[in-house]
């Protein structure tokens, strides 16, 4: 790729929309790797993780933030924080409502909001999921997102079925300053390889459990490094990971009978690390019990949550 010339754009970009809207699969779709956790569940997403789209006219970088909620503990009022100090930080902000669910309260107040925290940033506004709606009703969605503030631009999308992806990274893009190239070009993230690892076994420990469960996990990455070669085998990474969770039936789901749902939860997030780690990968995950952690602020400084 040609250095930048002086038409270059650069930036940092954020979706914002109620939980669920389809925000962290937009972002992949957008960078086009599977660096953000999505899940069926709303607010799986808890750390800024960025996506970094490079281009010979423009470098786009994407921050991802947890779904808008009302803070209940001390988790959810650092979340807010790290939501309100994200918005007023960014170039641009992609405002998602999805195509089959009415505009309702949650994304008044989300607009609100944005007005007071982000008052000069541009907005795009985007309607997601537009394969779950008929034409018609994408369009009256459309509509209805433009009634509720100023928007840059409106676009519809969905990011499963990759339709209208590309305008959106382009809609963002021409809200963009003019600026240099912030990160190298292959790179996709600046997230350090242990968050991501910690994120895909976090993502499969929470593969259908109960409701509650998810806000009580989280994962660390112990120790992880390049297994000494033997002769005729392949490279193999270690990698060695602990689950937090905060009561002992907590404990006793994840394990499953016999250890069988600990070891589903390694074989599912398996592929995923050795597809970012780029070798086989040996993959030792321990369940701990940490009362509370959500409310002890000594346990979220452990588990990243600064
Ligand atoms: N049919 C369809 N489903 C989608 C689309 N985009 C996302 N989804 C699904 O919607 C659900 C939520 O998607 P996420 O990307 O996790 O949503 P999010 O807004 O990041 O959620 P939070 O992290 O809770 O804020 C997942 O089950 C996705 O597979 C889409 O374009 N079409």
């Amino acid at each position: 790729m040609p250095p930048p010339g002086p038409e270059h754009r650069s930036g940092f970009a954020c979706f914002v929309g109620r939980p669920n809207v389809g925000k962290s699969t937009l972002l992949n779709a957008v960078v086009g790797s599977k660096i953000a956790i999505t899940s069926d569940k709303p607010q799986t997403t808890r750390r800024a993780i960025r996506g970094i789209v490079t281009r010979p006219d423009a470098q786009l970088v994407i921050v991802d933030t947890p779904g808008m909620h009302k803070p209940r503990t001390l988790l959810g009022e650092r979340l807010g924080d790290l939501i309100r100090s994200v918005w007023s930080d960014v170039d641009v902000v992609g405002f998602c409502v999805p195509a089959d669910e009415p505009i309702g309260p949650g994304d008044r107040r989300i607009a609100a909001d944005l007005t007071k925290e982000a008052p000069r940033s541009p907005v795009v506004g985007i309607v997601t999921k537009t394969d779950r709606a008929r034409p018609e009703q994408v369009a009256a969605q459309l509509q209805a997102l433009a009634q509720l503030r100023e928007f840059a631009h409106v676009v519809p999308v969905s990011a499963t079925a990759g339709t209208q992806v590309d305008v959106v990274t382009d809609l963002l893009i021409d809200c963009l300053p003019p600026g240099p190239r912030f990160y190298p070009d292959a790179e996709l993230t600046d997230e350090p390889v242990e968050t991501l690892i910690a994120e895909l076994v976090r993502e499969a420990a929470l593969d259908g459990v109960r409701e509650e469960l998810p806000h009580s996990v989280a994962v660390v990455v112990d120790e992880m490094g390049p297994r000494e070669r033997e002769p005729g085998r392949p490279p193999l990474t270690d990698v060695y990971a602990t689950i937090f969770v905060e009561r002992d039936s907590q404990k006793a789901i994840i394990l499953g009978s016999k250890g069988s749902r600990l070891s589903r939860i390694g074989t599912r997030a398996r592929p995923g690390i050795e597809a970012l780690v780029g070798t086989k990968v040996y993959l030792d995950l321990h369940v701990t019990v940490a009362k509370e952690w959500q409310r002890d602020p000594k346990q979220l400084r452990r588990l990243g949550f600064d």
